[in-house]
Parts: structure tokens; sequence; C-alpha cells
């Protein structure tokens, strides 16, 4: 029986779990592909590094051609990240006839489309689902498991790194660059970590996911997002007193036809189970209008959870060479798209505030909320002899963004208004 060659590109983290998991489950994996799969070659951009190698080292190579180019290779796994030279690498993949499995976001949410369109040509597949919530296999539920619905809203908490650190926050009180670095440490983190927790990393997943669940090419840039890099002890702190968790959420909606994607750390309530995420675990949540509710859950980063994501790609290549129905994972954005502008979008707000400390101050702050119409859920105050004022910390009830902002350009005004602190969607 022939093998299936697979040439990687990269051995980090991923790489790893890849040979890992070829190795381990060999047996298994040639029952459904009809065939073993073996890897033939490894691109590593330093030689000279200690690594840990479970392949010969013969098979190890700094020259892309030997595996891009490689005649004997029919599948290039792309896992050494970030956009040049791996898009080129890939295009030349396609180009000379191979099949592509990658996990890149970043390449796919900048270049899925194009990307696709040249796999379509040559009829070769191309399959990404460890490129969003690692080891969930979100894409191939939009893609197979949603085909007969209409998706409207999807949120997810899609970065592992982030949600580390949020969860240690909040669960030991733990320091937010200590837990960075031990997020780094154990694999989860980007080489720069800066698209974790600015929230970039999560923007290009939900490109990602919003494209497929609503069939319209959605952008990178048609993302707004924030990152957590400001979020406090306070925050998170104060919202559990309130019943929240602050989260990194992407959110992705549908109304009337027009979209929106944004990400931003969100206050969850607590009784949403997007609340219970913790720790490296990853969830999506997507509604469908036949479907109702669905959630999914799983680790969303690391060695052998994004691995195995990886791996089932190459079965599905596997199994498509084998009947000869390769070629047909295009995208299906068929649908036009309309976005529509940050200042329609309604949601409660989580607002805290550094006010002066004397009479009076909480009957101005409410007077400017009700001059644009927003009405207030909860509102909560206490002294804080740390800064020494006092803390005000409001949850209002739904209101579009446009009179938030207002109510915000407002309180710049008001002297008794020391600081505004924080504002975050509410959402639950
Ligand atoms: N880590 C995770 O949990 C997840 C990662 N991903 C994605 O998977 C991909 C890989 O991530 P990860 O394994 O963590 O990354 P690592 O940094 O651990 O590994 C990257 C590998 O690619 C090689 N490499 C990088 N640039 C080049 C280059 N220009 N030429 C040749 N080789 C190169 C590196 O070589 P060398 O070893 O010599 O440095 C290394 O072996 C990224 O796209 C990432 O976003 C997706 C989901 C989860
Ligand atoms: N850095 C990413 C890795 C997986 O995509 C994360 O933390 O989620
Ligand atoms: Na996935």
């Amino acid at each position: 029986m022939k093998p299936i060659k697979v040439g990687l590109l990269g051995f980090g983290t991923v790489g790893t779990g890849v040979v890992r998991i070829v190795e381990g489950h060999q047996e298994d994996l040639q029952r459904q592909t009809g065939a073993p799969i073996e890897v033939a070659k490894v691109l590593v951009r330093d030689l000279e590094k200690q690594r840990n190698l479970r392949i010969s080292s013969d098979l190890v190579t700094a020259n892309p051609w030997e595996v891009i180019r490689n005649p004997e290779i029919d599948v290039v796994v792309e896992v050494m990240g970030g956009i040049e030279p791996t898009k080129g690498y890939i295009l030349e993949a396609l180009e000379q006839g191979k099949h592509v499995v990658t996990a890149n976001k970043d390449l796919m949410a900048l270049h899925g489309p194009e990307i696709l369109a040249k796999a379509a040509e040559k009829g070769c597949d191309v399959f990404y689902e460890a490129s969003v919530a690692g080891g969930i296999p979100i894409i191939r539920t939009l893609i197979e498991g949603f085909s007969s619905d209409r998706i409207t809203k999807i949120m997810g908490i899609v970065n592992g790194t982030t949600n580390y650190i949020l969860s240690k926050m909040s669960q030991e009180g733990a320091d937010y660059a200590e837990v960075l670095a031990e997020a780094q440490k154990l694999g989860y983190a980007e080489s720069d970590p800066t698209s974790d927790v600015e929230g970039l990393d999560a923007a290009r997943k939900m490109t990602i996911l919003a494209t497929l669940g609503f069939h319209s090419k959605v952008a990178l840039s048609d993302v707004s997002v924030k990152g957590i890099s400001n979020v406090s002890k306070e925050d998170i702190l104060y919202g559990k007193k309130l019943g929240y968790e602050v989260k990194l959420l992407g959110i992705a909606e549908r109304k009337d036809d027009s979209i929106s994607v944004s990400v931003q750390p969100t206050m969850v309530k607590m009784s949403h189970p997007l609340a219970t995420v913790n720790g490296v675990f990853n969830a999506v949540y997507v509604y469908g209008e036949a479907v109702g509710e669905t959630m999914f859950y799983g680790p969303g980063a690391g060695e052998l959870p994004t691995a195995t994501s990886v791996v089932a790609d190459l079965v599905r290549v596997g199994k498509n060479m084998g009947l000869g129905v390769a070629g047909r994972s295009g995208l299906m954005a068929y649908k036009e798209k309309k976005l529509k502008s940050d200042e329609e979008i309604a949601s409660k707000f989580y607002i805290l505030l550094h006010v002066a400390d004397k009479a009076g101050v909480l009957h101005k702050i409410t007077e400017v909320f009700s001059d644009q119409d927003v009405s207030l859920e909860s509102v909560f105050q206490q002294p804080n002899p740390a800064i020494p004022q006092a803390e005000i910390i409001i949850i209002t009830h739904n209101a579009i963004q446009a009179s938030m902002n207002k109510v915000l350009k407002q309180f710049e005004t008001l002297d008794v208004i020391h600081e505004i602190k924080s504002v975050y969607r509410v959402e639950g």
C-alpha cells in the first residue's frame, strides 16, 4: 500500500504533537485512510537547535523547497506560523499539486479566500481545523453540521492564553505578567504574545468563524478589537461581586442581514455557560434559527489538542485522496456582506468610575444616564481608602453604543468624576 507522504513546515509545539500522534495512532489512522501516513520531511529554521527528535535526523531540513517541491510529498502540513514566507510556501505547494493542512489563523484570516481559490483551481484540499479553538472541531461543525441552518450568533472564548490569564487572575488573584509567562512556557501563546493579549489572535479566529457561519467574506479589518492588557484585578473583583466573570469574548452577530464582529473583555453572567470556561479551555456558542442554542467546548491550545485537529485534517485529506474527491473545500462565501456600525450595537454595559466621595455625586451621574435614555440595572458604591475616593460600579440595561458614547463624553465634563476606569460589554 503506497503511504501518504507528509511534509511538515515547522517542528515546534504543534509540529512535535503531529509527529507524536501520527506515530502513536498509526494503526487507527491507517484503517481510516486505507494507507499508512508517513512523515517524509520536516522544515525547521534552526538546524542547530537541541530537539527531542522522534524522527530520523536525515528528514530534518532548513531548505523549504525540499518539502514544497519534493515530488514524493502528497500533503504539506504548515505549522510554522506567520504570514511570509508562509503564504508563498503554501501557494507554491498548491501549485505543485500538494494538499495543505494548516493551523495558521493569521494567514487564513487574511488570505484564506486566495488560498482556497488556488486550492480549488489545482484540485487540492486545504483544511485548517486547528486554526480556530485548537482541539475543538468547530470549523467542520460550521461547514458541515450547520449546513442546513441559518446561524445568527457566534460567541466564543477563542484564545487559550488570555482565558488562562483571566482565570488565574480570577481564581487565584494571580499577577498578569507572571501568568502570561506561564502560558508562554506551556506553549499556549503565540511567538509574539501581544497578538494574544491585545485580542488580535481572537479577532483572526472570529474572522474565520464569521465568514463560515454567515457565508460572507468577513475581513479582519471588519472586526473591532480590544484586548485584556488593561483588565485590572478590581474589574475582576467587582465583576464577581455583581455575579459576572471577565472573559475575552468574540461576538459575531447577524441581524436583518447586517453583520457585526467584535472581540473585547466582557462581563459574562456567572449563570451563562461561557462564564464557567476556565484555563486554556475554549468554548464556542452558536445560535442557529432552526437548531437554537449549541455550545462546543475543549482545549484551545497546546501540543496534543492542536495536533489532534491537524491530524484529523490529514485523515480527511487521505480519505479524499482515496476517493478521488479532493479540491472541494472552497470557501462558501456567497452572501453579500453588510456591516453594522459599532454605534448601532446594543448591549448592557459595566462601568467603573472613580469619583469624589461627597453628597450628590450619584445624583449627577444618574442624571447623565437619564439624559441619554439609558436605564440602569444596578449601581454599587463604596469608599476606597487606597485612592482615596469612592468607586461607583454601574451595570446598565440594554443600550446602543452611540448612547453609551454620549454618556461617557458627558462624564468627561463632570468634575466629580475623577476617572472613567473601565467600560465593558455585559453578556448573559
Ligand atoms: N501552540 C498552540 O497551542 C497553537 C498554535 N497554533 C498555530 O500553529 C502554528 C505553529 O505554532 P507553534 O507550534 O506553537 O509554533 P512554534 O514557535 O513552537 O514552532 C514553529 C516552528 O516553525 C519553524 N519555523 C518558523 N519560522 C520558520 C521559517 N521562516 N522557516 C523555517 N522554519 C520556521 C520553527 O523552527 P525552529 O524550531 O528552528 O525555531 C519551529 O519549528 C502557528 O501558526 C500557531 O498560531 C494554532 C493553534 C494552537
Ligand atoms: N495562542 C493561541 C494558540 C491557539 O490558537 C491561544 O492562546 O489560543
Ligand atoms: Na478547531
